[in-house]
């Protein structure tokens, strides 16, 4: 037994979980885990890891997909398309548009992957959800995944509590904002709470004088477990990046109450779930085996990152004098996969969530607590090379008079010790169209974008219309 120092949100996390305890030592533990403020004192043991834990580097390097017509169990690859991050100058003065509804959103049932019981396992049923997933995603670039009865409850649950936090004076909400972080340049990294009109998702996304996203957030993650905090300590070894960008982003959460932590984390889970049997419906709709993405993005658990993202845009009295074209300006998430439930979107109201189609924007069919939308990120962009572009979406300008929205993004994203490499390229075939580069370097990248959009305000003006080049391809 030893002593080593543990904040006591993570102290909570570690006595919550039953995974066994693999990490190597207490001391490389109480490092990463960067004790900061209210430091307590608590004893940990140290337990040598076994040989067997040593995980070998991930194999990501099978070409498949890149149908030629030979085999016709594989799908055939789309590549991506090149005018999808093209803003439609159409769009450049009017302010609020209520825009035609997106073509070719399939909702899909995911129910064929929750099974439990293998005997009930049905592999037909699943093909044919990833052969609905890809269509939709082929055709919109989204889906809507169904949500069952049962689980309505816990959608509305986090919506409601989130719109009575957000109801607070500022100053309490304040007092849940972002911890400090050891790491001056990673200070936007963030859990809890960012007021309005201080940072933009599209400037993290190639476009740096995008104007700020008029919508309060709030920020948790799932809690890390142990399997995933020694995966990162034996895989981050020689990546510093790595392991700072690790280090901050899985800090501990931060909420109101107990009350609101309870209803987050119940959230937390259901996305667990769901971005669990979205991965494995993509992994087979990229024709690779249903485990292989899981495999490959969280080889210690299975169970992708998933950090929540609750966002209430005010009732627009309140906002009536922007002269910006959306609420949060086109962007793509650096996630594999995003998960939105946008319960407040009204094709009568207008500036909901929309996305571009055929060179125009395009309103994401209105499901209220039905659906969620499912979305690629860059990440899986790059992964799939170019056969599932991360999506490029806004949420549009809406009338005065209109009232407050929320909507909760759920990100799912690998570890930081990752290389992100292609997956189902054909090297020989016009495949391998992305750079190979470690997770780290591009959240770093990404972070540094984050850090230059919180000082927001000191651009002299903002630019809608600039979009960067995409620096990932090679
Ligand atoms: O509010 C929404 O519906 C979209 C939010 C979003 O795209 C984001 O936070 O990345
Ligand atoms: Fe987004």
């Amino acid at each position: 037994m030893e002593t080593s120092v543990i904040t006591p949100p993570y102290a909570r996390t570690i006595l919550a979980t039953n995974s066994p305890v693999n990490h190597t030592s207490a001391k490389v533990l109480s490092f990463f885990l960067c004790p900061q403020s209210k430091q307590v004192t608590m004893p940990v043991t140290t337990i040598t890891l076994p040989p067997a834990y040593s995980m070998p580097a991930p194999e990501i390097n099978t070409p498949r997909g890149n149908n030629n017509g030979s085999d016709p169990h594989l799908r055939p690859r789309r590549q991506t398309s090149t005018i999808r991050r093209v803003i439609p100058t159409a769009d450049a003065n009017a302010k609020v548009a209520i825009v035609e509804e997106a073509k070719g959103v399939k909702t899909v049932d995911l129910s064929p992957f929750f099974v439990v019981d293998e005997s009930e396992d049905n592999e037909t049923d699943k093909a044919r959800v990833a052969a609905e997933l890809a269509e939709s995603w082929e055709a919109s670039g989204t889906f809507l995944v169904k949500v069952s009865d049962e689980d309505k409850a816990i959608l509305q649950n986090a919506i409601k509590v989130g719109h009575d936090f957000f109801s607070l004076p500022l100053d309490e909400k304040l007092k849940i904002n972002q911890l400090p972080v050891p790491l001056e340049d990673l200070a936007t990294v963030v859990r809890g709470y960012v007021p309005n009109n201080k940072e933009s998702a599209a400037a993290v996304c190639g476009r740096p004088k995008a104007s700020p996203d008029q919508a309060e957030k709030f920020s948790w993650m799932n809690p890390a477990t142990l399997d995933l905090l020694a995966y990162v300590m034996e895989h981050t070894k020689g990546d510093e990046d790595a392991l700072k960008l690790e280090r901050a982003i899985l800090r501990p959460n931060r909420f109101y109450d107990t009350q609101m932590e309870k209803v987050m984390l119940e959230y937390t889970r259901l996305m667990g779930k769901l971005s669990n049997a979205t991965m494995r419906a993509v992994s087979l709709a990229m024709n690779l085996g249903e485990y292989k993405l899981l495999d490959i993005v969280s080889p210690a658990s299975r169970t992708p990152n998933v950090n929540s993202r609750l966002l209430e845009y005010p009732a627009t009295s309140s906002t009536a004098s922007s002269t910006s074209t959306a609420r949060l300006q086109g962007h793509s998430d650096g996630s594999i996969v995003t998960l939105n439930y946008r319960p407040h979107d009204d094709p009568a109201l207008g500036g909901g969530l929309q996305i571009l189609q055929d060179g125009a924007w395009r309103a994401v069919p209105a499901t209220g607590d039905d659906a969620i939308v499912v979305h690629p990120g860059d990440v899986l962009e790059w992964m799939s090379d170019g056969q599932f572009p991360g999506l490029f979406h806004r949420v549009g300008q809406i009338s005065e008079g209109a009232p407050h929205r929320n909507s909760i993004a759920t990100f799912v994203f690998p570890s930081m010790d990752f290389d992100v490499k292609i997956l189902n390229g054909d090297e020989n075939n016009g495949g391998q169209t992305y750079k190979s580069m470690r997770f780290s370097k591009w959240a770093k990248d990404k972070f540094d974008a984050i850090a230059g959009g919180q000082q927001l305000d000191r651009l002299e003006s903002f630019d809608d219309h600039l979009v960067l080049p995409n620096t990932n391809k090679k």
